[in-house]
């Protein structure tokens, strides 16, 4: 089974997948580091410090080592962590952050105030959400908002665990749509 986590970000997908690889050694790509690793990119965007992801080239890069990790994994479970996951996954989790919390982790990370507000603004107008729901088959929301990292993590694997055991109609709480943060931002 492949899930997709995403989020902003900031919203805490890489901190949450590294503790989940940690405390149940489930099979994680952090894709945004493959993309970069092997080249799987059509420009560089110096102005945001950023590359341009090609889709394409990823798109045809991951079915082959989804079934490697597969084969390792003793559930079959892969994790496919970045902000670009829900293009490629029918079932992802998507994080969120209140924007004006997501700007202080931003801002702690070094980001120029331009990118702090790009990506609360579109924390604000829930666009990864309504691209999730574009994309996706399911869609399960976890608002990290006052919450630590291992709580965010542990809404992750209780909601994996849960699609594992297939018992979804337990994941009420993490159903999508809840939050209206559009007027978070000033
Ligand atoms: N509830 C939370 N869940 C996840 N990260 C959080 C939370 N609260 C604060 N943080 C902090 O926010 C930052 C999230 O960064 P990161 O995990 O790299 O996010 P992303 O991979 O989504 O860009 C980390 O510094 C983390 O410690």
């Amino acid at each position: 089974m492949l899930i997709g986590l995403t989020g902003t970000p900031g919203t805490g997908k890489t901190s949450a997948s590294k503790l989940l690889e940690k405390r149940r050694q489930w099979k994680v790509i952090h894709l945004n580091d493959l993309i970069k690793k092997e080249h799987l990119y059509t420009e560089v965007d110096e102005k945001r410090d950023s590359v341009i992801a090609d889709m394409e080239l990823i798109r045809s890069r991951l079915p082959e080592l989804i079934d490697e990790m597969e084969k390792e994994s003793e559930n079959k479970m892969v994790i496919l962590e970045s902000h670009l996951s829900h293009y490629i996954t029918d079932i992802v989790i998507v994080l969120r952050a209140y924007p004006p919390e997501l700007k202080k982790r931003l801002e702690k990370r070094g980001y120029s105030e331009e990118k702090v507000n790009e990506n609360a603004e579109a924390e604000s107008i829930d666009l990864i959400l309504a691209e999730a729901f574009e994309w996706c088959d399911k869609v399960f929301e976890v608002n990290t908002t006052g919450r630590t990292a291992e709580e965010t993590t542990g809404d992750v694997e209780k909601i994996i665990d849960y699609l594992l055991s297939g018992k979804e109609e337990g994941l009420k709480e993490y159903s999508p749509g809840s939050l209206d943060w559009i007027d978070s931002v000033p």
